[in-house]
């Protein structure tokens, strides 16, 4: 199939995990496939859903489960593995024995590399979410499964379940979870101890061949440990960690399950991707209750953390900020437009002392210039940036000073004088020292935003001079400063300066708002400098 080709090729270079959660449908969107999707998606997978079971239930309670056919489930799952490479698999709700049936019919015919199993058998409000007849088909499903996630009620009904299996023996009760024709829920105790909870963790797993994460969330006490435990490599592996004191537990399960089945498709490592799942869960347990849901066990804060990250807001695209930037000095370059200096020299009016006035002042500024295009390319964050401004540096002394040291030595009239004889101007020492300062400050983004009007207006202007905008004259070869003229409308100028925007504009894009807004602000201060700079000469 085209489509799978497609995924598999791409495969190497995938950075988002695509993640299947099957499981029930919680309208108050705390727990079940609603918990599942967020989580998922906050720890930076691409989530989808095949529901098993609906259930009408809110932060205090299940009213209600609806449970519809088991065909229709099989026809979601087929529908989304027949099209789409499934990363890894977290199993929640099952419901009853003909939706576990499904579900592993689809497993064994499906190759997911990653299987997850919430063994969810009873809400935190203590609402049943499991036929007790079921408990026995989910044993079959276990062998399934990679890592299997019980919390510790649910950790009692498989170790009980397990032992069922291998001797016929009955424990808790007796009631037995494993016993299909019992009509009432089995009563097991569960571990009261967290040695106890491991010890039933290693039957399960020993059983199954799967790990199994024994979870302490329901343990009394100070302390909310879970363990990874792993029969066949005598592994157990602790996570430890103070309970948070909080009523938002609803759901904590599901998304504990659906944020390791992610990190384990990312990292592969189950120790790792178990870690890095409760880092985020426990941050979204502290910031649940602010979510203000419900006045039962509220949901967790699934996305807290990238909220408090800055991850809130659309980044504006390089292209809208160089529409903002350049759209926000409209009003210093249409001041530029009406300089008597421009104006001059565009009709050849302008008289020969302040223009070479203007050159002298022009070199003096370019050599600096260059030397903060230097620091630029030495801030730089890549290669491409190092050597763009590096060129820009070499450009502004080699280019464009060479026409200026043909009129000012020709001025001057003795050859190697002339150049950078003149004293700066103070809107050459307010540019200069506003560029210098910012290179000092040593804040690449902010510096490259500073440099950026140079281009961008020099461009702007010389290729408005050639096209008429201010006049034919300024197309006449005997324009007394076409040389001048021609340089600013030199295309590789242009070019490079669509380069200088582009990297400026990119930078910006990937900034945070406050660094953004500080790169604004220097692209607008030295747009008003060269604003001063062309007044200067007829000032
Ligand atoms: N109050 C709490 N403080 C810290 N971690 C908790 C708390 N409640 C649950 N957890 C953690 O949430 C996850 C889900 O655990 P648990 O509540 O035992 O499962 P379930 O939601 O399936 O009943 C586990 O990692 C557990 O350690
Ligand atoms: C649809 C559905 N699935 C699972 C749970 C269990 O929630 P928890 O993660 O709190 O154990 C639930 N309450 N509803």
């Amino acid at each position: 199939m085209p489509t799978r080709q497609r995924d598999s090729a791409t495969r190497a270079e995938r950075r988002v995990p695509r993640v299947l959660s099957i499981a029930g449908s919680d309208p108050s969107g705390g727990a079940g496939i609603q918990a599942d999707l967020k989580s998922i998606a906050a720890v930076g997978g691409y989530g989808m859903s095949a529901i098993t079971a609906l259930t009408a239930q809110n932060t205090r309670g299940v009213r209600g489960v609806h449970v519809p056919p088991a065909e229709f489930l099989a026809a979601q799952l087929d529908a989304i593995s027949d099209d789409i490479t499934i990363d890894a698999v977290k199993i929640g709700m099952l419901a009853n024995a003909e939706v576990i049936a499904v579900v592993a019919d689809w497993l064994r015919r499906t190759a997911v590399p990653i299987v997850v199993l919430d063994p969810v058998m009873v809400a935190t409000s203590g609402d049943r979410l499991l036929d007790p007849e079921a408990e026995r088909a989910l044993r079959d499903l276990l062998p399934l499964a990679d890592l299997i996630t019980p919390n510790l009620l649910e950790l009692a009904v498989l170790a009980n379940a397990v032992a069922g299996a291998e001797d016929g023996a009955r424990t808790g009760d007796g009631a037995g979870a494993g016993d299909a024709s019992a009509d009432a829920a089995p009563t097991i105790a569960p571990a009261t101890t967290w040695a106890e909870a491991i010890a039933q963790a290693q039957a399960v797993s020993a059983a199954t061949g799967a790990r199994v994460l024994a979870k302490g969330g329901h343990l009394p006490g100070g302390d909310a440990p879970d363990a990874l435990v792993h029969a066949a490599s005598a592994t157990v592996i602790e996570f430890g960690g103070e309970r948070i004191a909080t009523t938002a537990t609803h759901g904590t399960g599901c998304s504990l399950s659906s944020a390791v089945a992610t990190l384990q498709a990312e990292l592969g490592d189950w120790e790792a991707a178990i870690g890095e799942a409760r880092r985020w869960l426990r941050e979204s347990l502290r910031q649940g209750e602010a979510l203000e849901v419900g006045g039962g066990h509220g949901p967790v804060s699934h996305f807290a953390g990238l909220w408090s990250r800055g991850g809130l807001r659309t980044a504006p695209t390089p292209a809208e900020i160089a529409d903002e930037w350049w759209n926000g000095i409209a009003d210093v370059r249409a001041a530029i437009d009406d300089l008597p200096f421009i104006r001059a020299l565009a009709d050849g009016t302008l008289e020969r002392e302040p223009f070479l006035g203007y050159l002298a002042q022009d070199a003096l500024y370019l050599r600096d210039y260059a030397r903060v295009l230097a620091e630029a390319s030495r801030l730089a964050p890549d290669a491409a940036g190092q050597a763009f401004w590096a060129n820009s540096a070499h450009g502004s002394l080699v280019g464009e000073l060479e026409l200026h040291t043909s009129w000012l030595e020709g001025a001057g009239g003795t050859a190697g004088t002339g150049v950078f004889t003149a004293e700066p101007d103070a809107a050459t020492t307010a540019y200069l020292d506003h560029l210098l300062a910012t290179g000092a400050r040593g804040d690449y983004a902010v510096l490259a935003a500073a440099v950026l009007p140079c281009f961008w207006i020099y461009v702007d202007l010389g290729e408005r001079l050639a096209a008429g905008g201010f006049g034919q004259r300024a197309l006449d070869p005997g324009h007394p400063y076409a040389s001048w003229l021609e340089t600013y409308a030199d295309p590789a100028f242009a070019v490079a300066t669509r380069e200088a925007i582009e990297l400026v504009t990119r930078e910006a894009a990937a900034a945070t708002p406050e660094r953004r807004e500080a790169m604004r602000r220097a692209f607008r201060t030295s747009s008003e400098h060269e604003l001063a700079f062309f007044a200067a000469p007829l000032g």
